[in-house]
């Protein structure tokens, strides 16, 4: 296979996840509804529904962790689990992110996982938010976000990882970073990712302030590439998945690496350093007031 030996050092570089996994039933195979042969059958784990089609070579991955896919560390493990087993798989060649929670695509960090919670708590739980990122901004799988619900902060990272958005038109599911709304800051790579995504000005405006974008302004300002009618959004991302796919696997995987390496290999470098800030950051008593605080509100806040 002729990919990239970037690509390869940097997935060897990554870490191995199954240490992280707890209590999760990953490998579980079922025959998907309706279905019949292999390529019917669909597998996964408890938070993350796998639906491959081995006729075009295309997977369906549906976050499912109710209410509203917070990031706990389960799913992170259970995401990075799924989306090796199809890398690893060379039936497969693009995957369709999406969320099986209504209304929702994915609300970011568990907050949950960081409130309250002692330094080695979270220090694993970001490894394990790093992870899941370098996973799929590396994948040399076609990654298709299918953002069927509302996309901030680290739900808003997944679907930027992802080589392609298509985001239904609704104006509550609104997409971007809004960590200074909570206090916090996004970490360079996030933050990174953004400005490759958007650009420098727009990211420098939408970082400070917080924005969270409905969806016609997400697509002026090139957050995603399609905004369509909510019945539409997997047909969507379905036809964009085969203009990918369109492209030679080793000439578009080689270009992806050209195009990324350098923001991941930002992170690879000092990943131990980007977690001590995070731990140090998010375990001051100021910001566990403003994360209880915006827990609490969001606890209170009803429909
Ligand atoms: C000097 C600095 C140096 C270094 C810095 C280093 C590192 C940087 C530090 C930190 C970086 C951290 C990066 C963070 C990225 C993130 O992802 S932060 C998370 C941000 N997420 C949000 O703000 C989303 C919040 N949620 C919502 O807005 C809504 O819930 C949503 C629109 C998604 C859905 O709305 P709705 O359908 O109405 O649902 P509810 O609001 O009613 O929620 C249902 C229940 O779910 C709970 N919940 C919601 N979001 C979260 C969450 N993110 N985590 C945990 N729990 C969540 C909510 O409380 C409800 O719970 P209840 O049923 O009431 O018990």
């Amino acid at each position: 296979m002729a990919l990239a030996s970037g690509v390869r050092f940097a997935e060897r570089a990554l870490l191995r996840p199954w240490a992280l996994l707890r209590g999760t039933t990953l490998g579980r195979t079922e025959p998907a509804a309706g279905g019949g042969g292999d390529g019917a059958r669909r597998f996964g784990s408890q938070r993350v529904l796998v639906e491959p089609d081995a006729a075009s070579g295309v997977a369906v991955m549906k976050l499912r962790n109710p209410p509203v896919n917070a990031l706990s560390l389960e799913l992170l493990t259970e995401l990075v689990i799924s989306l090796e087993k199809l890398e690893n798989d060379k039936t497969f060649r693009g995957v369709i992110l999406t969320s099986d929670c209504p209304r929702v695509f994915c609300a970011g960090l568990d907050l949950t996982e960081i409130c309250g919670r002692n330094p080695a708590h979270c220090a694993e739980y970001w490894k394990a938010m790093q992870e899941l990122w370098l996973r799929t901004y590396l994948s040399s799988l076609v990654l298709v976000a299918a953002i069927n619900g509302a996309c901030p902060a680290g739900g808003c990272i997944i679907a930027l990882s992802c080589d392609c958005r298509v985001l239904a038109d609704n104006p509550k599911y609104r997409i971007g970073l809004n960590e200074t709304l909570l206090g916090i800051i996004a970490p360079f790579w996030l933050k990174d990712t953004y400005v490759n995504t958007i650009g420098h000005r727009a990211s420098e405006q939408a970082l400070q302030l917080g924005s969270l974008f409905p969806p016609a302004e997400a697509l002026q300002v090139g957050l995603v590439d399609q905004v369509v009618p909510e019945d539409q959004v997997q047909s969507t991302a379905l036809s964009e998945m085969a203009r990918w796919l369109a492209v030679p696997d080793h000439a578009r995987q080689l270009t992806k690496n050209m195009m990324r390496k350098a923001t991941a290999d930002r992170l690879l470098r000092q990943r131990d350093a980007d977690t001590q800030n995070f731990v140090s950051f998010v375990c001051r008593d100021s910001i566990q007031k403003s994360l209880q605080a915006y827990l609490e509100k969001l606890r209170q806040r009803k429909g």
